[in-house]
């Protein structure tokens, strides 16, 4: 079974952006700009909600994917890199520990 990791989806959409596949969705995606990559964030995580509501596991794995490639697409559009995410996580390990007295995760 072929398995992606997110960091490696990421990197194939950021390829995408940098050499355009004319007839690719994803270049469709880039192409159509913001507000529509918006739109698909907003319907595949509206889609994972309603998964998790009907309790069905398959379709949720499904809209996850799903929602994740286009959360994907998001990043790459705005110039978000994946390891800003991965040292924005980093930089929350171990803080979670002591949930009611914790201090807030700082914005930017
Ligand atoms: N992981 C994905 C992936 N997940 C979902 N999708 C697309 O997301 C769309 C979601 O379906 P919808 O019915 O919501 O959307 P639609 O009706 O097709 O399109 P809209 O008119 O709503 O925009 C489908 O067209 C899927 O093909 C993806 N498209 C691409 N990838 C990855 O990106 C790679 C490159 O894809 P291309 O850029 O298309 O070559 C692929 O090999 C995959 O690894």
């Amino acid at each position: 079974m072929n398995k992606q990791t997110l960091e490696e989806l990421y990197e194939m959409v950021a390829k995408r952006k940098a050499t355009p596949v004319k007839g690719s969705y994803t270049d469709y995606l880039f192409t159509k700009g913001i507000d529509k990559i918006l739109k698909k964030v907003g319907e595949e995580t509206t889609e994972v909600i309603v998964a998790a509501k009907n309790n069905d596991p398959k379709e949720l794995q499904y809209e996850t994917a799903d929602m994740l490639y286009h959360l994907m697409v998001l990043l790459v559009q705005q110039g978000v890199s994946f390891d800003a995410i991965k040292a924005e996580l980093g930089s929350r390990v171990g803080q979670m520990s002591q949930f009611k007295d914790r201090a807030p995760i700082k914005k930017l």
